[in-house]
C-alpha cells in the first residue's frame, strides 16, 4: 500500500489499536533485588506479626505501671537484639534500650528524661528513681501494632518502589512473582545517520540521536534493551535487521526513520510483507507518519512481536514513544493503567493552534506563583479567564483559612503552570529538554492565550521540578 493510502487515525484511536494487541507478559520468579519497579503478580502476605515481641519505643526503664513514682531496683536489662528474659515483678524495674522486648511483668516504659540515676545499693544493687508515673501500655509497641501476622502487605498488581521493598524485606518476601518486563530491540534507519562518535562529520551525515534517546526511554521503562544499530536505506539492510530483531526473540522492535513519504521510506512496505500493518499514519502533531504493526512469528512458535515505525525526526520520535510505546511497555510489564497521567495545567505563554492537527506542545510544569518573566498580559489573561467563570478557567478560591506566607500570595493562589520549552518543530530536540508534560492543544485556528487552562500529559515525575524563585508557600503554621 502506499504510504498516503493509509487511513489518517485519531490519537485514542492509535493508543486503543496498540493496547488492544498488547498482553501482559507472563509471571516470572525474582529475588528481592531485582523487584524495583516491577508490578507484583502475586499478593505478598505477613508471615508473622511486626514487632514480633512487645517493643519499647524508648530508651529507660521497663516498669509496672501500677508502682507509679518511687526509688527502684534496676534487676537487669533489656537490649534490642538480646534476649534476657527477666521478670520484672512490683517493686522493680528493668533498663530497657528502644525497640528491644519489654520483659514480661512489666507493663509500661519510663523514658530516660523521666528518671535519676541512685547510688548502688546492696550488693551492688542498681537503683534508679522513677520521677514520672507511667499509664499501663505507654511507650510499648504491642505485638503485630506495625504489621499483624497474615496480613496482607501488598496486593498482586501494585508497583515496587522504595518503601515496597522495603515492606518485601521485613516480611521476609526474598524470592517473589512479578511480571516479566519486555525486551526492546530499537533500530535507527537512514544513510544520513551515523554514530554519535562521528567526528568531524561527513558531507550530509547526522548523529544518531533518536537510538541513545530511544534505548534510554525504553530502559527507563524497565524494559531490557536490545540496540541494533542503524540500518542503512537498502529494502536487502532493512529486511536483515528485522531478522536480527526476531532472532534476538524480542517483544518489541522500535524503528525510527523511513516512514513517510520519500521513495527511500521502506519501513512501511517491509512491515506489510511481514506482518499487518494497524495504522500508517495518525492526526497528531508531530509524528504525523506513525506506523504499528504486528508479525506473528511461526518460526517462533507463533508468538506475536509488536513493531512501532516511528518518525526519524527525533522530537517525532519522543513525543510518539511516551503516547504509543510506553503504554504498550507498561501493559506487557503489568501496568493495569497504562496510559499517560492527565492533570491540568495554566498556559504561562499564548501558543498558536494548528489548523491541521492536534499538538503535543513540550513544556515543563512547575507549581508555584505565575513564572518568573510573565508578562502583565499574562496576570491580565489570568484575570479575565477567571472573570470568565469558566469553572475550567477560573482558579481555585484560597480557602478561606489561609494566612499568607508569601505576602498576598497564599498556597491557595500556586498552581501548576505550563512553561514552554519553546520552538516546536520536529526537529529541535532541545524543544524536549526538561519536558515533563506534553501539552494537548487542540486543532484550531488562532491562538490559545496565556492564561488559559489546559490538559498536560506527564512524561516524567515532578519531583524534579523547577522551584520557582523564593520557592513555595507551606502550611500556614508549618
Ligand atoms: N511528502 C511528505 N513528506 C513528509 C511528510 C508528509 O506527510 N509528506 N511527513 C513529514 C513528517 S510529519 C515527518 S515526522 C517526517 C518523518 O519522516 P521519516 O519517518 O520518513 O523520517 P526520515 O525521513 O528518515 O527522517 C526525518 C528527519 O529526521 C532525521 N533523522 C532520522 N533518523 C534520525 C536519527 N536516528 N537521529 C537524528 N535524526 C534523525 C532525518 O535526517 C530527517 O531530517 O517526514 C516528513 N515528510
Ligand atoms: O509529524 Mo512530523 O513529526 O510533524 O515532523
Amino acid at each position: 500500500m502506499a504510504a498516503a493510502a493509509y487511513k489518517m487515525i485519531s490519537i485514542p484511536e492509535a493508543q486503543d489499536i496498540v493496547l488492544s494487541h498488547t498482553r501482559p507478559l507472563g509471571a516470572v520468579t525474582v529475588g528481592l533485588a531485582g523487584a524495583l519497579g516491577r508490578v507484583l503478580a502475586e499478593e505478598v502476605r505477613a508471615p508473622d506479626s511486626l514487632p514480633p515481641f512487645p517493643a519499647s519505643i524508648k530508651d529507660g526503664y521497663a516498669v509496672v505501671a501500677a508502682d507509679g513514682v518511687g526509688e527502684f531496683p534496676v534487676v537487669g536489662e533489656s537490649r534490642a537484639g538480646h534476649l534476657d528474659q527477666l521478670p520484672v515483678a512490683p517493686g522493680s524495674v528493668a533498663y530497657i534500650t528502644t525497640g528491644a522486648p519489654v520483659p514480661p511483668g512489666a507493663d509500661a516504659v519510663v523514658q530516660v528524661e523521666d528518671t535519676e540515676k541512685l547510688p548502688d545499693g546492696e550488693g551492688s544493687q542498681r537503683r534508679v528513681r522513677i520521677c514520672k508515673a507511667a499509664k499501663a501500655g505507654q511507650d510499648i509497641r504491642p505485638v503485630g501494632s506495625d504489621i499483624t501476622e497474615g496480613d496482607t502487605v501488598l496486593q498482586a498488581g501494585e508497583r515496587v518502589g522504595v518503601a515496597e521493598m522495603g515492606i518485601l524485606a521485613t516480611v521476609g518476601a526474598v524470592s517473589l512473582k512479578v511480571h516479566a518486563t519486555p525486551r526492546v530491540a530499537v533500530l535507527s534507519t537512514g544513510d544520513e545517520v551515523v554514530d554519535p562518535s562521528t567526528a568531524p562529520l561527513g558531507p550530509g551525515q547526522i548523529r544518531d540521536a533518536n537510538r541513545a534517546m530511544l534505548l534510554a526511554a525504553a530502559a527507563k521503562a524497565g524494559a531490557e534493551v536490545v540496540d541494533m544499530g542503524v540500518a542503512r536505506d537498502t529494502e536487502g539492510h532493512l529486511e536483515g535487521c528485522l531478522a536480527a530483531a526476531i532472532e534476538q526473540r524480542v517483544d518489541v522492535l522500535i524503528t525510527s526513520g523511513g516512514v513517510s513519504m520519500g521513495d527511500r521510506d521502506l519501513i512501511k512496505p517491509l512491515l506489510a510483507r511481514e506482518g499487518t500493518i494497524h495504522f500508517g499514519r495518525v492526526r497528531m502533531k508531530p509524528g504525523k507518519p506513525l506506523t504499528f504493526a504486528t508479525l506473528t512469528l511461526p518460526q517462533q512458535g507463533g508468538r506475536q512481536m509488536l513493531v512501532f515505525g516511528l518518525p526519524g525526526n527525533p522530537v517525532s520520535s519522543f513525543v510518539c514513544f511516551h503516547l504509543v510505546v510506553l503504554p504498550a511497555l507498561r501493559k506487557m510489564g503489568g501496568w493495569a493503567e497504562p496510559q499517560l497521567r492527565r492533570v491540568a495545567a495554566r498556559l504561562a505563554v499564548d501558543i498558536k493552534l494548528d489548523p491541521e492537527r492536534p499538538e503535543y506542545h513540550r513544556c515543563t510544569l512547575q507549581w508555584g506563583p505565575p513564572p518568573l518573566g510573565s508578562t502583565p498580559a499574562l496576570k491580565a489573561a489570568v484575570a479575565e479567564a477567571a472573570a470568565a467563570q469558566d469553572p475550567l478557567h477560573a482558579p481555585p478560591p484560597p480557602p478561606p483559612h489561609e494566612a499568607s506566607a508569601h505576602g498576598a500570595a497564599g498556597l491557595g493562589s500556586m498552581e501548576l503552570w505550563a512553561v514552554s520549552t519553546g520552538n516546536q518543530i520536529s526537529s529541535r530536540l532541545l524543544s524536549a529538554r526538561s519536558a515533563n508534560a506534553l501539552l494537548e492543544i487542540p486543532c484550531a485556528s488562532g491562538v490559545i492565550k496565556a492564561g488559559s487552562l489546559v490538559s498536560a500529559l506527564l512524561i516524567d515525575d515532578l519531583g524534579g521540578m523547577p522551584v520557582p524563585p523564593g520557592g513555595v508557600p507551606v502550611t500556614p503554621g508549618f
